[in-house]
């Protein structure tokens, strides 16, 4: 499939995909969710693509938030549209069962930032600010903001960059666990790649149950958690990639998982 305003390209089982709207500093719109909910289940179907990096073009921006000028005239039931639409995309970025890590080349604003927290992993280059603004524009995050990142970085900080709207920078962000690593901006997509190539190289299966049990388990009650997680530790003893990993340790070589 071709897209216009996402680009995708795959290289060494890691898959990239660009936000592609630089003049609007890589602004949401309905375009944009649409093609990058194609894109995502395109990597979902594709036994090729082991990881992910999301990234914005230009050096600027991964994406300044949902595109202002096609809020401008909703109406109420469209704006919930809009958001839904968003929201289906989330999903199929939170679900998919291999590791997505966001590489955050610049602003990285409202639907921007919400975009990010969909992702497992966030490298920034230092070059980057973290915000929600939303409340400037006299709404609030519509994409997950409150959720997501009172989730990440407790509900006070949360609050904190939430009501006031402030944008912090990428140290800032690390600091507060908002992103993993901060790294300079020349470096960011060999940083982001280097990581990606090295989930690429575990074991598929053992990474989707775990992924799962974290992102699953944390919204459960804790003996709900454990016992999915016991579920999922039981289940890596149907792959053929446990008995490699485990031979692999005891004859003191490099496993080589098949991704089953
Ligand atoms: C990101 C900011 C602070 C950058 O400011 P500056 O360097 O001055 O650059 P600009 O001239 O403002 O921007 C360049 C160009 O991009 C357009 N643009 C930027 N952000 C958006 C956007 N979110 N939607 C649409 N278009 C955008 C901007 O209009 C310029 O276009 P021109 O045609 O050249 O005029 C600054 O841009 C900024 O504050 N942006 C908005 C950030 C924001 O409020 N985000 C939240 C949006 S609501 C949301 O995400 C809801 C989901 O929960």
């Amino acid at each position: 499939m071709s897209y216009t305003v996402v680009k995708y390209q795959k290289e060494e089982g890691v898959a990239l995909v660009t936000l592609n709207r630089p003049e609007s500093l890589n602004a949401l719109n309905s375009a944009v969710f649409m093609e990058l909910g194609a894109v995502f289940d395109e990597i979902a179907q594709d036994p090729e693509v082991h990881a992910v990096v999301l990234t914005g073009s230009g050096d600027r921006a991964f994406a300044a938030g949902a595109d202002v000028s096609e809020l401008k005239n909703l109406s109420p039931l469209e704006a919930r549209e809009f958001a839904l639409m968003a929201y289906r995309t989330q999903e199929k970025i939170c679900n998919l069962s291999k590791p997505t890590i966001a590489a955050l080349n610049g602003y990285t604003l409202g639907g921007g930032c919400e975009l990010a927290m969909c992702c497992d992993l966030r490298i920034a280059a230092e070059t980057a600010r973290l915000g929600q603004p939303e409340i400037n524009l006299g709404i609030i995050p519509g994409g997950g903001g409150t959720q997501r990142l009172a989730r990440l970085v407790g509900l006070s900080r949360a609050k904190e960059l939430i009501f006031t709207g402030k944008i912090i920078t990428a140290q800032q962000a690390l600091e507060w666990g908002l992103v993993n690593q901060v790294v300079p901006a020349g470096q960011l997509l060999e940083e982001a790649f280097k990581l990606a190539r090295d989930l690429a190289g575990k074991s598929a299966p053992a990474l989707a149950l775990v992924k799962s049990a974290l992102d699953r388990g944390i919204n459960m009650d804790l003996s709900s958690a454990l016992h999915y997680e016991i579920d999922c530790f039981a289940c890596c003893f149907a792959t053929e990639d446990h008995r490699e990993g485990i031979a692999a340790f005891l004859e003191k070589r490099r496993p080589a998982y098949k991704g089953r």
